[in-house]
């Protein structure tokens, strides 16, 4: 599954209880059966057993009827550990089911060894058990090398131990087709192993990667990405003339929260504040962490006449937010600027945080932006209402 590089994450404005910020990892967490492995790694295994369940019930019905009772009662077995296995893989214990897959393998292949000779072709499975304990990517990797080396000395043993090619004399008839279903199906769970690891190391990768790109402390984007998605966009701006909006809001005396509340409240309030500008943005805008208590926003393919209004709108909205009970209001002040042709994202930013520390020296709780052409070499100020400061 694929990044996406610019939604915002799915914030709702966070239940902040005033003491213990809300938690990233709490919000991305999944449910339990989509662990480990993800949700394909389930389906992955979940079908694995159900191919070895429908084998083993084909092989008790060849089984009964050539009168080999202790094989069909082996297959009954072997039924009930795929079963097993199926159960376990949708609780999400993928290392589990493929621990389950790999005993029912190799007790049957010896069993059926023993019973019905080589020539039955069930030692091929001891293979696949051996192939499938090697590439568990649950099993620690000196566990399962050790593991998988017995199985392939079970393997040669066998061929010491048993004629090759002897048949039990009620199935001499079926040899041939049995030896062909057996060689067809033994490299099954293989394949589907591999699948599997497969499908792991891609929840992984992604999982890795939205890590990477997320803050911590507020669960949106960090600079890193923000500053990717900013580079992006501009060159699809220059390419395509949209309109491309950076703002840069920073909390108006947020170090006086910490000092009063605490570290630990100035953290939540900064996830809820995060929460607050993220609800105001459309899904093709980013926001990101820019650090301490500054956060970017970019706006790209944005209609110039109703931008300045947007971004008033959103500074009401937190001007408007309750922060739990005993804290005060917070505003923050912001300094909005449009990308100029050959604009790079460092000249953006630098822009934006020198209007919204313009913002600051006028008084807070505003945003200051450069959009209207005479503006440039002064600042347009959009004004806090009075008496709107919280
Ligand atoms: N709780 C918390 N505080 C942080 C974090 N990062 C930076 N800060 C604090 O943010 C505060 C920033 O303070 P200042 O730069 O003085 O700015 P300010 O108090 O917001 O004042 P103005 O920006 O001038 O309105 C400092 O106290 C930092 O310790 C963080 O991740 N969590």
């Amino acid at each position: 599954m694929p990044l996406d590089l610019m939604t915002p994450p799915p914030l709702e404005p966070p239940e902040f209880d005033g003491a213990s910020p809300p938690s990233a990892a709490r919000r991305h967490a999944r449910p339990p059966w989509l662990a480990p492995g993800g949700q394909r790694g389930t389906l992955v295994m979940l079908v694995g057993s159900v191919i070895g369940l429908l084998g083993h019930v084909g092989f008790l019905v060849l089984f009964v009827a050539y009168g080999l009772a202790f094989m069909a009662a082996v297959n009954v077995g072997s039924v009930l550990l795929w079963l097993a296995a199926g159960r376990v893989a949708l609780r999400g214990h993928h290392g589990a089911a493929i621990a389950i897959a790999c005993v029912e393998l190799v007790v049957h292949a010896c069993l059926a060894v023993w019973q019905v000779g080589l020539g039955a072709g069930f030692q091929y499975y001891l293979w696949s058990a051996a192939c499938l304990l090697v590439l568990n990517p649950h099993m620690r990797s000196d566990i399962a090398l050790v593991a998988g080396v017995c199985v392939s000395l079970v393997f040669a043993s066998l061929h010491l131990i048993f004629p090759i090619g002897a048949i039990a004399a009620p199935l001499r008839e079926v040899q041939g087709i049995l030896n062909y279903v057996n060689a067809l199906c033994a490299p099954l769970p293989i394949v589907f192993v591999v699948i599997m690891v497969r499908q792991v190391s891609r929840h992984q990768e992604t999982a890795l990667r939205e890590v990477a790109a997320r803050d911590e402390v507020t669960g949106v984007f960090n600079r890193r990405h923000g500053m990717r998605v900013l580079n992006r966009a501009l060159e699809t701006a220059g390419r395509d003339g949209d309109t491309l909006f950076v703002m840069l809001g920073d909390v108006d005396h947020f170090k006086s929260i910490n000092d009063t509340f605490g570290h630990h409240v100035g953290d939540g309030v900064l996830a809820q504040v995060a929460a607050t500008l993220a609800c105001g943005l459309r899904s093709d805008d980013m926001l990101c962490r820019w650090g301490g208590e500054e956060f970017l926003m970019v706006f790209s393919g944005f209609p110039h006449h109703g931008i300045r209004e947007r971004m008033d709108t959103l500074r009401r909205t937190l001007v408007h937010t309750s922060f739990g009970e005993g804290l005060p209001g917070v505003t923050m002040s912001f300094g909005l600027t449009r990308a100029r042709p050959g604009d790079s994202a460092d000249e953006i930013v630098r822009r934006a945080d020198a209007l919204m520390y313009e913002a600051k020296r006028a008084g807070r709780n505003r945003i200051v932006d450069d959009l209207h052409p005479r503006a440039v070499a002064m600042p347009t100020i959009v004004a806090a209402e009075s008496g709107e400061t919280p």
